[in-house]
């Protein structure tokens, strides 16, 4: 019996900036570069229509936020909700990104699900913050059924896992990455030659 293929369209998805393009580029090129990618779709609202193409008939969306940004994950919440409502047999994966920079300073975390140093620290204001915010995240990763993640495409932390775990969710060897352009790189088995276009969708 040969081995089965199965192909299946990964969008990333995330307010601009969150940090997509740089997750692919480490899963792909092994590398990291300082300053933004210059995506022609970067950082506005008048591409939903168009973001809307980008994700439809995604087999899995990795929606991202950052870690060190707020608004960011009321962001990936609406990501969420618009893929719970249009794309039902997407699985999502919630991904929270830069951890270094939370590893380097923790002041600088504003999404914390299960930081609770706080206690030890004796302030009491900010556990209780702190607590009430990891029981609303974690109510919510239950409630969409995501999986998630937290990396660095800077140190490459989780960054493999994370792609590997969509590989594998899909019992795949050749799960494909497909841009809005449908150009696509190989989460089975990456190669640096392959093209892609990530498609920031704010
Ligand atoms: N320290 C750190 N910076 C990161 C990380 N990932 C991305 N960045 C930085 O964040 C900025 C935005 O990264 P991009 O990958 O361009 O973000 P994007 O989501 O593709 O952005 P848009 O195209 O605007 O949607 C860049 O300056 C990156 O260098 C990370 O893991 N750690």
């Amino acid at each position: 019996m040969t081995a089965m293929r199965v192909d299946a369209k990964v969008v990333m998805l995330g307010k601009e900036s969150v940090g997509k393009t740089s997750l692919v580029e480490r899963y792909v090129h092994h590398r990291f570069l300082v300053g933004p990618y210059q995506n022609d779709t970067a950082g506005s609202e008048r591409y939903e229509a168009m973001s809307r193409i980008y994700y439809r008939g995604a087999r899995a969306a990795i929606v991202c936020y950052d870690l060190t940004d707020s608004s960011s994950f009321q962001r990936a919440r609406f990501w969420v909700k618009e893929l719970q409502n249009c794309e039902e047999h997407c699985k999502i994966y919630l991904c929270g990104t830069k951890s270094d920079l939370v590893g380097e300073d923790r002041s600088l975390r504003q999404i914390d699900y299960h930081d609770t140093q706080d206690f030890a620290d004796g302030n009491y204001s900010l556990a209780v913050i702190n607590l009430l915010l990891h029981w609303f995240l974690y109510w919510y990763f239950t409630e969409i059924g995501a999986q998630h993640f937290e990396t660095s495409s800077k140190t490459g932390n989780n960054v493999d896992e994370l792609f590997q775990r969509v590989a594998e969710d899909y019992n795949s060897t050749a799960l494909q990455y497909m841009s809005a352009e449908e150009t696509g790189v190989d989460l089975g088995q990456k190669k640096d030659s392959y093209f892609y276009s990530c498609c920031h969708n704010n």
